[in-house]
């Protein structure tokens, strides 16, 4: 965006004054909020703290994002803050005034020099006070600098040009600005993104990032903020957009929000919500088997408001699963022949939770599958039925390989099919190692849907979605979401079975809009409420009975809190 901005003929080291100016006034902001807000509350040590000058330790790196740092700098210093910067890798010549001049004075007239460089120029000249970090920091001096106690620490070490992992000097300087910012106690913003951060995959190279209290993102969100362990680095995001952009340019789309639900109909029956008929919960001879799954995936079904629903799991299990859903109809899960014939009546089919691994599972997954597509409904495909999938696909002699895959393309042509791996179960459906997977979650659910067809969930910290859009003219086109809410309280076995109904249960109330139920609104219905049990912001402050807290957060809590949500996002008459 960046680049095609600049080829319209917008000058670049323009951009990078305009970026540094709204920055600077950022973080006059979050300087108030933090600490003059604090003053009023009495807080004396604050207020002692803060009595003097505003002080800003800036920590630039080499690159663009290192000349915003100086850029910063040298706005806050003009604003009346007392300023240091701390220059990363950089050479002391690199810092040598009278020998950048004399380099400028050399530039051919038809070069400039790099915007960094003269962002590091214009706060040399204004004698912008400044000191090296250097390796190992044993100098006494210098370490003096660096633990010198300022209000408000500014990460400018990496931006989205981060290509390996920061090492030697780098990682030095990540490490000590965590430590310093952390036992100052004092607030830490990253300039576009936590250096250490890869800014289109989320992934921190073992573990060497800035912690950051604030990130101010720069022209548009970066993918990587939201997804794998971006969360736990960037602190709260404010955007700089800077520049006008355009959505459908972007890799993915954030979604915080859910779409309305209307209201039912007062002339309704329960036939106007649909029957999902769940399949799984299993018990492999031997085994104590997995009847919960099934059970957890049910209860989420009637939670979401469909209609009716069946459970074919294992006999043990059936009277475990009326005592906590009167509401459901059973049948054995080995009943093939009946359990086909309530897959004619049925509006969704989901299948796979707690159904087994072994041979005999695997028989009746490829044979209610195909009853599926045969009858041309829509399918949820999850745990046990997507290592069925993987296994398929891998084996090289198994019969029903190409058939069941291929069909399963071919059928989601036409009908939802959506699949719901987290990334162990990716990583096996595309015979990849799990970190391939996770240090690229997009190329993933990419793959993934290459491959089998349908729509996809990415599970894990900001679930990725992925909806194909069938074209008018042939083919069609995927677009992906990334789910901006949902917390880590519900890393929790069950939870995937819980997601696995809520698709379901939407999908079978043809009533709603497309758009109230499709895939990457379940996902955020379903983060929602894992949300609405922890989180007491003020969203969710008038119904504090529900909260419950990260730790301890069980599967079997969504439901409550799945009405709940529901119910708020439900369209008064
Ligand atoms: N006018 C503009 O150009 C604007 C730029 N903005 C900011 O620029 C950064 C992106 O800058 P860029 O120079 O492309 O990259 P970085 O500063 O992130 O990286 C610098 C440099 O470092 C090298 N590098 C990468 N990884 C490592 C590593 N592990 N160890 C050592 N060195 C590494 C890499 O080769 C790069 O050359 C963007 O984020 C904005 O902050 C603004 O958008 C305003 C306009
Ligand atoms: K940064």
């Amino acid at each position: 965006m960046e680049q095609a901005w600049f080829a319209e003929g917008h000058d670049s080291f323009g951009l990078m004054k305009q970026a540094a100016w709204q920055m600077a006034q950022h973080i006059e902001q979050l300087y108030e909020q933090k600490y003059l807000k604090a003053r009023a509350s009495a807080d004396h040590k604050v207020y002692r703290r803060n009595a003097c000058q505003q002080r800003a330790s800036i920590w630039v790196g080499k690159g663009n994002n290192g000349g915003d740092g100086w850029l910063i700098a040298y706005y806050l210093q003009q604003a009346g803050w007392e300023v240091k910067v701390i220059a990363v890798g950089y050479a002391a010549e690199d810092l040598d005034t009278d020998y950048q001049v004399e380099i400028a004075n050399k530039v051919d007239k038809h070069d400039v020099l790099s915007d960094a460089k003269q962002a590091q120029q214009i706060a040399l000249s204004a004698k912008v006070n400044y000191q090296r970090f250097e390796d190992s920091g044993t100098n006494q001096s210098e370490l003096k600098g660096i633990n010198w106690q300022a209000d408000i620490y500014i990460d400018a070490l990496f931006g989205i040009g981060l290509d390996r992992a920061p090492e030697g000097v780098y990682e030095q300087a990540i490490s000590a600005f965590n430590k310093v910012t952390q036992s100052n106690d004092a607030l830490a913003i990253a300039v576009d993104i936590p250096s250490g951060l890869v800014a289109s995959t989320g992934q921190v190279f073992e573990r060497i990032a800035i912690q950051a209290d604030v990130t101010l993102c720069l022209i548009a969100r970066k993918f990587g903020l939201h997804t794998k362990d971006g969360m736990d680095y960037s602190g709260s995001v404010i955007d700089i957009p800077l520049i006008p952009t355009q959505s459908s340019n972007s890799a993915a789309t954030l979604v915080t929000v859910a779409h309305a639900l209307n209201a039912r109909r007062q002339n309704s029956y329960k036939g106007s919500y649909g029957h999902v008929l769940v399949i799984g919960g299993n018990r492999i001879d031997g085994s104590q088997g997995m009847g919960g799954a099934a059970i957890l995936s049910a209860n989420s079904v009637m939670a979401t408001g469909a209609g009716k629903i069946t459970v074919a799991c294992h006999d043990a299990f059936h009277g475990a699963l009326l005592t906590s859903l009167p509401d459901a109809m059973t049948i054995d899960l080995h009943d093939k022949e009946g359990v086909k014939t309530l897959i004619k009546d049925a509006s969704v089919v989901t299948i796979g939770m707690g159904l087994g691994r072994d041979k005999k599972a695997q028989a009746l997954f490829i044979s209610y599958v195909q009853a599926a597509i045969t009858e041309k409904k829509p399918l949820v495909i999850d745990a046990d039925g997507l290592y069925h999938l993987a296994s398929l696909q891998m084996s090289r002699e198994h019969p029903h390989k190409h058939e069941l895959i291929a069909q399963l393309r071919q059928h989601s042509m036409d009908h939802q099919v959506c699949l719901t791996p987290h990334s162990g179960e990716a990583a096996r459906l595309l015979d990849k190692k799990i970190n391939i997977v996770e240090d690229d979650r997009l190329t993933a659910i990419k793959q993934c849907a290459n491959t089998y067809g349908g729509d996809w969930v990415l599970k894990g910290a900001g679930s990725l979605v992925l909806e194909q859009r069938i074209l008018e003219q042939k083919g069609s086109q995927a677009h992906i979401y990334v789910c901006g809410v949902g917390n880590a309280g519900m890393a929790t076995a069950g939870m995937g079975d819980v997601l696995s109904g809520v698709i379901a249960g939407l999908l079978a109330q043809k009533d709603l809009e497309d758009e109230a139920r499709c895939l990457h609104q379940s996902v955020l219905l379903h983060a929602l409420a894992g949300d609405a049990l922890v989180n007491d912001t003020d969203y969710y402050q008038h119904n504090s009975s529900l909260l419950i807290g990260q730790r301890g957060l069980q599967a079997q809590d969504m439901p409550v809190a799945i009405r709940h949500v529901m119910q708020l996002i439900t369209n008064k008459n």
